[in-house]
């Protein structure tokens, strides 16, 4: 009986042994046929396994002789898209293989290779498995591929239009005033020191994507609803639990975004008795019903002809699945439902679209202005500059009198290059994942050589090291470190130097996509600031899997920082190394000092950022900073003045 056992246990080893090492060698022969460098790896990194035994295998692997992993080191470390970045492609070249048993993965920063990928959907599909974690509600635009995804697209796409961007501005002002108030406390002074920065960006972008989701007009404490509002959508907008609820729509949200992987992971009975499971439990059975009863509200209002234009896409999603007439050129029709003519989306795919959209358009543009703001309280010169542009464009007018138009020209100023140097230096999504399709194998050119990839091949888009590659950058040596070049480091004025770059942005691809998917189809920045060659700078994706909020996400950003400096600066809080009274005692060069250490550690805060979802501070990391009346700042109005 033993010796069986034995033998049987020896059989599958040697059969373990042998897929693995078969596969190792099948992965290689394909790997050399490319003519792209390649480099064994003993895992798949980026699956689950590579990622949880990483402790395990990377000293492992670092024992043996040098030759094996010096090249790759770098990309095995966690989190090397951001941390590493271009460092990890210089030895390495900026696109070879990693192959292990199972898989053979291209990782790559080369723009001209980026931009192939991107513009060929059907040739590069997304790998939608790296997804699951955003698909638990419900299938969606940015989980599906083929023929799913196009019905998605379509449906979601039609509230995406400069009518709703306008909408969107206007909202983006009126709730960053309502942060600006929180931000000044009760006496409307402000300069107290802010420790919540990133809490307070995601709560401002969580109350713009309400209204661009659902239509709703959130609140900031100490706000009431105006008159008149609708009751049904009262409920939603008060920061106490209603009837039939036990937590706020907003916390119900919030915090099923903050327990989206424990969520995915673990069954639900697993998770009951753990007190930071159970509130996420219960943040989750909140909002689905939240959900459910908003989505029952908007049917009701469809067919009882009550429905408002506006952007709110769950409503266009009803009105699309349940209205009487297709929009948007939709034929999906499959079937009725009580009455009217049902289109393809089903409940659960329209809760799932509504959920992705907040998922996609909060963190990501919380994050963008939160590291923007950082940015600036530690770069007084471009505060400066971005002071000086507003009052340009903007004077002194209100805020609630902005026209939508200014957001052309703001694009195109220091605001604007602002915006653009944060999401080249921090993009919220630091990689994109793609696979060669399983029709055929494909090929790209990379500095007219052909390569060619074999069918199921993952690839890596390693944005954040090709926005920081410095072939493709205007770059003079850093004033920060002393390095050679400033690629690393937050200088928005680089935007402005027009020569070089790509005049026509973009090489044409033999065979790229030419149908329309609907969404934003313009540049990705200002035709007045710098163009940097096509696929190297790609923070919104690019193609037709490119972000589709990506005009909103401009509009909300423009809006929140005009709004923000326009009568105010952002000054890094000192507490640390000196009293207000010590502050107000100093002369210059004792506060340029002082503010020097305060730059220092915030640089250092930042480089700790890390992606979960998106990329951001997690933990307990985070810069203390005021907000300050201009014309009141300690710092920012004359530091940093040579530069
Ligand atoms: C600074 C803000 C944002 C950044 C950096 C960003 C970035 C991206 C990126 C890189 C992708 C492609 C992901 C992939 O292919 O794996 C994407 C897709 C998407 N984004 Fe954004 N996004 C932002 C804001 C928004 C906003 C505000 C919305 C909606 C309100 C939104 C909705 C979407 C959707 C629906 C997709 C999927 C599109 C498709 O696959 O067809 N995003 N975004």
């Amino acid at each position: 009986m033993v010796s069986s056992i034995l033998l049987l246990f020896g059989a599958a080893l040697a059969y373990g042994l042998y897929s693995v090492v078969s596969g190792l060698r099948r992965n290689v022969a394909a790997a050399k046929r490319t003519g792209l460098p390649y480099y064994v790896a003993p895992l798949d990194i980026y699956g689950l396994s590579g990622r949880l035994l990483q402790s395990i295998w990377f000293p492992i692997l670092k024992k043996l002789p040098r030759k094996y992993w010096e090249d790759i080191e770098l990309v095995l470390q966690r989190d090397w898209h951001y941390q590493q970045n271009h460092k990890a492609f210089t030895r390495a070249g900026e696109a070879f293989i990693l192959v292990s048993p199972k898989t053979m993965i291209l990782v790559m920063d080369n723009a001209e290779a980026i931009h192939q990928v991107t513009s060929k959907r059907e040739a590069f599909p997304k790998l939608t498995e790296s997804y699951s974690i955003l698909r638990q509600y419900g299938d969606n635009v940015l989980t599906t591929e083929g023929a799913l995804w196009r019905m998605h697209r379509k449906a979601t796409s039609a509230s995406f239009n400069e009518k709703n961007a306008a909408l969107v501005f206007r909202e983006s002002i009126y709730q960053t005033g309502g942060l600006i108030n929180q931000w000044l406390g009760p006496d409307g002074q402000g300069n107290k020191t802010i420790n919540s920065l990133e809490h307070d960006t995601m709560s401002l972008m969580l109350n713009i994507i309400g209204y661009v989701g659902f239509g709703l007009r959130l609140l900031w404490p100490g706000q009431t609803l105006p008159p008149g509002t609708d009751p049904k959508l009262a409920k939603y907008a008060t920061l106490d639990a209603p009837e039939g609820h036990t937590m706020s729509f907003v916390d119900s949200l919030a915090s099923t975004l903050d327990h989206l992987l424990i969520l995915l992971i673990l069954p639900k009975w697993l998770l009951i008795p753990y007190k930071r499971a159970k509130k996420a439990v219960e943040s989750e059975s909140n909002y689905l019903k939240y959900m459910y009863e908003f989505l029952h509200d908007k049917i009701e209002d469809v067919r009882t002809g009550n429905a408002e234009e506006g952007m709110d896409i769950m409503g266009q999603l009803v009105r699309t699945s349940y209205g009487d007439k297709p929009t948007n050129g939709s034929t999906a029709a499959t079937g009725t439902n009580k009455g009217t003519t049902r289109l393809a989306l089903s409940d659960a795919e329209i809760v799932g679209n509504a959920f992705i959209m907040i998922v996609a358009g909060h963190e990501t543009t919380a994050n963008v202005i939160h590291f923007s703001l950082l940015e600036l309280a530690i770069n007084p010169a471009a505060q400066r500059k971005v002071h000086k542009d507003i009052d340009a464009i903007l004077g002194d007018e209100e805020p609630d009198t902005w026209d939508y138009k200014t957001t052309d020209p703001l694009q195109g100023s220091m605001v604007g290059a602002c915006i653009n140097e944060t999401l080249r230096l921090m993009p919220p999504v630091c990689a994109i994942p793609k696979v060669v399709s399983g029709g055929q194998d494909q090929v790209i050119t990379i500095d007219g050589e052909k390569h060619l990839l074999p069918q199921t091949m993952r690839i890596d888009l390693a944005i954040a090291a090709a926005q920081r590659n410095p072939r493709y950058w205007p770059t003079r040596p850093s004033r920060v470190t002393g390095a050679a070049h400033d690629v690393d480091d937050f200088v928005p004025e680089r935007w402005f130097q027009t020569n070089g770059g790509d005049k026509d942005n973009g090489a044409v691809v033999e065979g790229a996509d030419t149908e329309d998917f609907g969404g934003f189809a313009g540049p990705d920045t200002s035709a007045q600031l710098y163009r940097p060659p096509r696929g190297a700078f790609i923070p919104f994706s690019d193609g037709a899997r490119s972000c589709l909020g990506r005009r909103i996400a401009q509009v909300e950003l423009l809006a929140s920082l005009s709004t923000i400096f326009q009568r105010y600066s952002i000054e890094l809080a000192v507490d640390e190394w000196a009293s207000d009274e010590d502050v107000a005692r100093m002369g210059r060069a004792e506060r340029a000092a002082v503010y020097k250490k305060a730059q220092d550690k915030a640089r250092a805060t930042i480089r700790c950022a890390s992606t979960r979802l998106t990329l951001k501070l997690h933990g307990n990391q985070y810069v203390p900073v005021r907000l300050v009346k201009r014309g009141e700042e300690r710092f920012v109005d004359w530091a940093d003045a040579d530069v």
